[in-house]
């Protein structure tokens, strides 16, 4: 058993017709208790567990307003600014902190809080004006609708472009490119090779997410896409995501639904006015962005209101695992059956 304060909560798992091998809700409670290993990958670690992969120092970046504002001729003469001086600000300032191997950190925080930005210069699409983000894995980004695809390629170039820009060699993606395609679904099957650009936003972030996550890349930034999907895709992109998780790769998620920072996030960050308010376990994290966006109308819910609430994500959370683990040993037992055959064959 973990060694965390006795729950509030009377409400314990209980066994149901379905329960995947190996549930045991006599004995075990939490995930703790189960003691999941990682699942190999085909990942390949440069950090040493333990070190952080991603270290966030004094970070900070300025921007320039979009718009100019106008000077009255009092100030133009009176300090000295010129008629073009354009209003600048800091979208991120003094951010610092670390992230290790195999975390799932939510991000949280108002419009234009910086989450975006942080990704961005998390993914090293954006140079910061002042500290640093060093990352020493590499990065798959999906922090935009378009996944950064280029609209005039074909979907199929597109595929081959960014995986190739993430060091997979041809021969890598042909072997791929069906497990990728199958995973976008029909649609975009059909759509192979009409430019990118005439895909529809469900289609491209089929297509991002399923790129993306197929890449080698220890470090995993998702900003706010999966809500563009319909019901039965996020559903697949859920169980990727876990699936990702479960060999161990760091996750960066970005996403203003409670539901989805609780289930895949143990931790948090909360982004307010361009600093870093708050980091912490991600119901606490979710608990202070909660109250904070709703004031007064924010129904905190009782001690043992949340420990039953956390027990249950706990428990669907062990289900899952146990379900996916069962599921890729009947996959690797088919597999080495095929192969046994094909020997004798
Ligand atoms: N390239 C840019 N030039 C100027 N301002 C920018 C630029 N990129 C972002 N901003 C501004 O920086 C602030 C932070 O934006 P960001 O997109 O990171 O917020 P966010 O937390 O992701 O917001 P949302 O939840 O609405 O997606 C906003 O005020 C935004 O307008």
């Amino acid at each position: 058993m973990s060694e965390q304060a006795p729950p509030k909560t009377t409400w314990r798992p209980q066994r149901t017709q379905n329960d995947p091998p190996g549930y045991d809700p006599e004995n075990k409670l939490t995930w703790q208790d189960y003691d999941f290993p990682t699942v190999p990958g085909t990942v390949e670690w440069k950090t040493p567990v333990g070190e952080p992969v991603i270290t966030v120092d004094n970070l900070g970046i300025e921007f320039l307003r979009g718009r100019k504002r106008n000077l009255s001729l009092r100030e133009i003469i009176f300090t000295g600014k010129s008629a073009h001086d354009r209003e600048t600000f800091w979208a991120l300032r003094d951010i610092n902190f670390t992230v290790g191997r195999g975390e799932a950190v939510g991000l949280v925080g108002g419009n234009g809080g910086g989450k975006s930005t942080l990704l961005k210069l998390i993914a090293g699409t954006l140079l910061p004006d002042e500290g640093s983000a060093s990352v020493t894995e590499g990065v798959a980004p999906l922090i935009e609708l378009t996944g950064g695809f280029i609209g005039d390629l074909s979907a199929r170039e597109n595929i081959y472009l960014t995986a190739g820009l993430h060091g997979m060699s041809r021969e890598q993606v042909d072997e791929r490119f069906d497990e990728i395609v199958d995973f976008a679904g029909p649609a975009v099957r059909d759509g192979l090779d009409v430019p990118y650009r005439h895909f529809s936003s469900g289609m491209q972030v089929r297509l991002g997410f399923a790129v993306i996550t197929c890449l080698d890349e220890p470090i995993i930034l998702v900003d706010e896409v999966l809500a563009v999907g319909d019901a039965a895709f996020r559903n697949k992109c859920y169980t990727r995501m876990e699936n990702l998780l479960d060999q161990g790769r760091t996750l960066f998620l970005v996403s203003h639904s409670e539901g989805d920072l609780l289930r895949f996030c143990t931790r948090g960050l909360y982004l307010k006015d361009g600093g870093l308010e708050m980091d912490g376990p991600m119901e606490d994290v979710v608990e202070k962005y909660m109250s904070d966006l709703m004031g007064k109308d924010h129904h905190k819910q009782s001690d043992a209101a949340r420990d039953e609430a956390r027990l249950k994500r706990q428990d669907s959370r062990v289900r899952r695992r146990l379900q996916r683990d069962a599921e890729r040993a009947q996959k690797s037992a088919g597999a080495s059956t095929d192969s046994t055959a094909a020997a004798k064959g």
